[in-house]
């Protein structure tokens, strides 16, 4: 009889550098593909926007195992149930998955582990999804690291393993598709991006060829398109980290004079790492404080306020335009992400896991990982203390980052026709100004829902009282 091995497929969907599929391959002559929507009550469920992304990426990797023989299964429920029906019908005598890092996901995988192993199935879990695995790198005292730039030292300092290869074999048919009918709204957010294992790579290639140059200057900037837009094809896996970082040290080495760029561009590659060390760490980042001084901070109970953060309708333009890229996208530029999160956590004194659960239903790079280690990072209580308490103000931000005012014009556009003296200030515009743009706060506008100055003070005391120090931006 054929050996046959099970691929439990998480949160890695490519062909190239997926360690478990790999295995599963070179082990067994007979492999089947498995995708688990899994309703374990332990684990949070996907987002919307994330859902709209695995839909199409899960069709796109069926398409692709059918190109080497294999056939995927998409199912439903509880991981162990599900998996000991898969093993039954297809006889595996083999499981093999990619790691996942959560406290709660390595439980279930744990207790899989344990049940298959014990029925005498070879269960095999392999390392793909990040850099390094968040239990080889320590600091020199044995400990997990809590500041970023010792632990990006000593990241630059580890072999990354090379990125494993594709297997080979004849194409099958591809097996029926799951029927999923999108939601209207993912309409807007399709028009925006191509998903899957061929359009990941093909951004990190025009990336590399044509923008990283810009990178360190440019990110900041969010009119520009010069990040490299990966987050959302890492989430799901689409592309590892390890063929991103060999992909970028290769260009580099041929292009030496752009060692600099790629360098600033892995160390930000680093950071989601860093989000990873702190997801394996610490328990549950996504309701937990990483200070515990923070599970005492008076956050207001505001449900009007989160809404007009929400919808975009907060009076301060570089936020509202933010919000509305992100509920038309599925995407928010990163200095756009930490000035909203300031805005929320700060100006309005709302529970940082508010916006965290906003933003995790909103994006479709919604992170495990990333999502709430920054949603702690800027709101104050996550690792790494620079800056340790910061105020954006999103005016001046604003003036900085977006000085003519494009990427305001393009996501609030009843604004559009202010100069850009008052583009990140309408409220500052005298009315002569306002009516010859067509700006009638109150009405075509909202006029800004807070007072910057007395809600950063209210802030600052706020934080103080949990004897913080305090710095501003
Ligand atoms: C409040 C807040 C919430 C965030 N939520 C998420 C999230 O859910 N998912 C997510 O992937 N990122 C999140 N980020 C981090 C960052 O904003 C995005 O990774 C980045 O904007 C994605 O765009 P890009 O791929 O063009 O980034 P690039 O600048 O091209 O960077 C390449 C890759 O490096 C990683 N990276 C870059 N910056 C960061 C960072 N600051 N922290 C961690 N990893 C980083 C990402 O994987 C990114 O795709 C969040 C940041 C903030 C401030």
């Amino acid at each position: 009889m054929l050996s046959t091995a099970l691929v439990w497929l998480r949160n890695d969907l490519r062909l190239q550098d997926n360690p478990a599929l790999a295995a599963a391959c070179g082990q067994a002559e007979h492999v089947v593909a498995l995708y688990i929507h899994e309703t374990d009550e332990s684990l949070r469920p996907i987002g919307a926007a994330g859902r709209w992304w695995l839909d199409r990426s899960l069709e796109d990797m069926g398409a692709a195992l059918a190109g080497i023989g294999i056939a995927l299964r998409v199912e439903t429920g509880s991981a162990e149930a599900v998996l000991a029906k898969a093993i039954e019908a297809t006889g595996a005598s083999a499981l093999h998955w990619n790691r996942r890092y959560g406290p709660a996901e390595r439980s279930v995988d744990a207790g899989i582990k344990t049940r298959f192993s014990a029925a005498g199935i070879a269960t095999q879990s392999h390392p793909g999804n990040v850099l390094v695995e968040p239990w080889l790198i320590q600091t020199g005292q044995n400990r997990p690291y809590s500041v970023f730039t010792p632990f990006w030292k000593t990241l630059k300092g580890t072999e990354i393993p090379r990125p494993v290869g594709k297997p080979e074999g004849p194409s099958i048919a591809q097996p029926k598709g799951h029927n999923h009918t999108p939601p209207s709204w993912a309409l807007k957010i399709a028009h925006y991006w191509e998903v899957g294992e061929q359009a990941a790579q093909a951004r990190l290639t025009d990336f590399l060829a044509e923008v990283v140059r810009d990178y360190p200057e440019g990110r900041d900037f969010p009119a520009k398109t010069l990040t490299s837009k990966l987050s959302p094809h890492l989430r799901f896996g689409e592309i590892s980290a390890r063929q991103i970082w060999h992909a970028a040290q290769a260009f580099a080495h041929v292009h030496p004079e752009q060692a600099g760029a790629v360098d600033k561009f892995l160390s930000e590659l680093a950071w989601r790492d860093f989000s990873y060390h702190q997801l394996y760490h610490r328990d549950d980042i996504a309701n937990v404080p990483m200070h515990d001084k923070f599970a005492e901070l008076g956050w207001r109970h505001a449900p009007k306020h989160l809404q007009a953060w929400q919808r975009g309708q907060t009076g301060f333009p570089i936020i509202d335009a933010g919000m509305r890229e992100l509920w038309e996208t599925g995407y928010m530029h990163n200095r756009v992400r930490m000035l909203v999160a300031s805005f929320l956590s700060k100006n309005l004194l709302i529970d940082w896991r508010q916006g965290e659960r906003w933003f995790w239903d909103c994006l479709v790079d919604a992170d495990a990982a990333n999502n709430p280690a920054s949603w702690q990072w800027v709101a104050g209580c996550g690792l790494d203390a620079a800056p340790y308490f910061r105020i954006f103000n999103p005016v001046t931000q604003g003036e900085r980052f977006d000085a003519r005012g494009d990427y305001v014009r393009a996501w609030v556009p009843e604004l559009s026709g202010l100069p850009d003296k008052f583009i990140h200030q309408p409220f500052a515009a005298p009315s002569s100004v306002l009516a010859n743009a067509g700006v009638t706060l109150g009405t075509t506008y909202p006029k800004p829902m807070v007072d910057l100055k007395t809600t950063r003070q209210q802030a600052l005391d706020a934080y103080s009282a949990l004897g913080t120090a305090s710095s501003t931006d």
